[in-house]
């Protein structure tokens, strides 16, 4: 590879939201092209490059595999300057010189990403997958979504959604995976899958194995998310000192009760369409021991979380002597108010990737719903602080009391909902929820350090609670 094309890339990943090795020194190791999605000879050309990324950290042992479509023009596409990532001399297009540009944000090569699932596409190491037919006009143009994401995500018109993965991995992505099942038996609570892109390419072995690297679905047009919904309410709540959180316009606790129902909905329908098992004293006890080492490791990353440790771990030893034995399944694996979208329909679930610092091979793996239901009750406790600690207000008496009020009577009213279509209420198995809540509260104290600190004081306050 040439220097210029391997500098332009180094340079492009770290100006980019997605790419998660920010601040961390890293080598472009390799870039691995895909087939050309364009024909012969036509400009822009457009393919896809699978670029491994190796760290200096970790003894230089770590490496991410991130896609990035790109676009080649034969000369400068001024309208595309924001999406520019480099110039070079490009050998497989006969050594000419090309201005490069992030081809997401080139309508002439979206074009090809709809028209290679409308026509299902299969080249040697690529293959669209379509299910069924979509009502998408072939020339629909694209926007890339705004929203702050691990990903990017694309919209055709008003109702078709591309999430093109970034970090890339062999075998199936859980995204596609729950959302294939739910099609194929036409189970509702999530956007409907129109189909994906797959592709083959070598590991750092050189084994060749194939990898997902973009989902097509429904786009919910109208719909807001369940965290912009949550806190408007809860700005309501506090611009009414006097009042209760029953007594505002802006109550919420109806929307809790129905994202309750929904989640134990949408729970219901991947242990009847996705593996599930059972988990007995030998796999509790990795539980709770996968527990402590996260706790363990989230300490020394954050020595604030010290002195709670020991009241933490109490949490986890509590699931091991006294759980027994707990139905496992497929869950979301990174639950809260933000995957949920409240259309005109009700409320949708989206981005079933799990959490963001897991290992791959360790998302999709099965897991209590009850973690989904930790996630989210964390969630409304995020949502009735985050105000007070945008403003530095936690001290404050009166709004801190409120706040709480507000997070118990959501919270409540979601295990209400989950418990009316489950026939049992999250709260009855307290000891496995108090665990997840732990894990969770603990995770987020390190995400927070690490991306929000002004926030950290939300997750502590937890950590503070659940630590007795
Ligand atoms: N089907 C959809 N309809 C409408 N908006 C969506 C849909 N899926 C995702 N979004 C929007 O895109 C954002 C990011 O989507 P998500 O799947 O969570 O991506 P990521 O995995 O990158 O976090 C969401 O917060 C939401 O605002
Ligand atoms: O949406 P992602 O899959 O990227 O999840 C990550 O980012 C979330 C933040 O957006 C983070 O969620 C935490 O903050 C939320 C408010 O912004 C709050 O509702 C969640 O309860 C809280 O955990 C999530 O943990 C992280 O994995």
């Amino acid at each position: 590879m040439k220097a210029t094309q391997t500098t332009g890339l180094h340079d492009f990943l770290e100006r980019q939201r997605w790419f998660t090795g920010k601040g961390r020194e890293f080598t472009i190791e390799s870039a691995h092209p895909l087939s050309w999605l364009s024909e012969p000879g036509a400009w822009p050309a457009v393919r896809v490059e699978l670029v491994t990324v190796r760290y200096a950290d970790g003894n230089g042992t770590a490496l991410d595999v991130y896609q990035v479509p790109l676009s080649y023009h034969d000369e400068p596409a001024e309208l595309l300057a924001h999406a520019a990532v480099s110039e070079w001399e490009e050998p497989d297009l006969g050594g000419v010189p090309v201005w490069v540009y992030d081809a997401l944000h080139d309508k002439a090569a979206t074009a090809l990403l709809l028209h290679g699932l409308l026509d299902d596409v299969v080249k040697p190491d690529l293959a669209f997958h379509r299910l069924g037919t979509i009502e998408v006009a072939r020339d629909e143009s694209s926007l890339v979504l705004t929203a702050e994401q691990s990903n990017t995500s694309l919209v055709y018109g008003e109702d078709v959604l591309l999430k093109v993965f970034r970090r890339v991995h062999h075998g199936r992505n859980p995204d596609i995976e729950v959302h294939e099942a739910f099609a194929r038996h036409d189970c509702g609570n999530v956007a409907r899958l129109f189909g994906w892109l797959d592709a083959e390419w070598p590991d750092a072995d050189g084994k060749r194995a194939r990898g997902d690297l973009g989902m097509y679905s429904d786009f919910f047009r109208t719909a807001t998310d369940g965290w912009e919904l949550a806190i408007t309410s809860v700005r309501d709540l506090y611009a009414e000192a006097d009042l209760h959180a029953d007594e505002v316009g802006g109550d919420f606790a109806g929307e809790s009760h129905r994202l309750g129902a929904t989640t134990a909905e949408v729970h219901a329908d991947m242990a009847r369409y996705l593996p599930t098992g059972e988990w007995g004293p030998e796999e509790l006890t990795g539980l709770a021991a996968a527990m402590r080492g996260r706790l363990a490791d989230s300490v020394a990353a954050v020595p604030a979380l010290a002195p709670y440790a020991g009241g933490l771990r109490d949490a986890y030893d509590d699931l091991e002597r006294s759980v027994g034995s707990m139905p496992v399944q497929h869950i979301h694996g990174d639950f809260h108010l933000g995957q949920a979208m409240r259309t005109v329909g009700g409320w949708r679930i989206i981005d079933f990737e799990g959490e963001p610092a897991r290992a791959w091979e360790e998302r999709g793996t099965l897991d209590s719903p009850i973690r989904d239901v930790a996630g989210m009750l964390r969630s409304f406790d995020y949502a009735a602080q985050h105000l007070l600690a945008d403003h530095d207000r936690a001290d404050e008496h009166q709004l801190s009391y409120r706040a709480a009020e507000w997070a118990e009577r959501n919270r409540s009213a979601f295990c209400e909902g989950y418990g009316e279509v489950a026939g049992i209420d999250p709260r009855d198995h307290a000891v496995l929820l108090r665990a997840y809540e732990t894990d969770k509260a603990v995770y987020e104290v390190v995400y927070e350090a690490r991306t929000r600190p002004d926030w950290i004081g939300i997750p502590l306050a937890a950590v503070r609670r659940l630590a007795g």
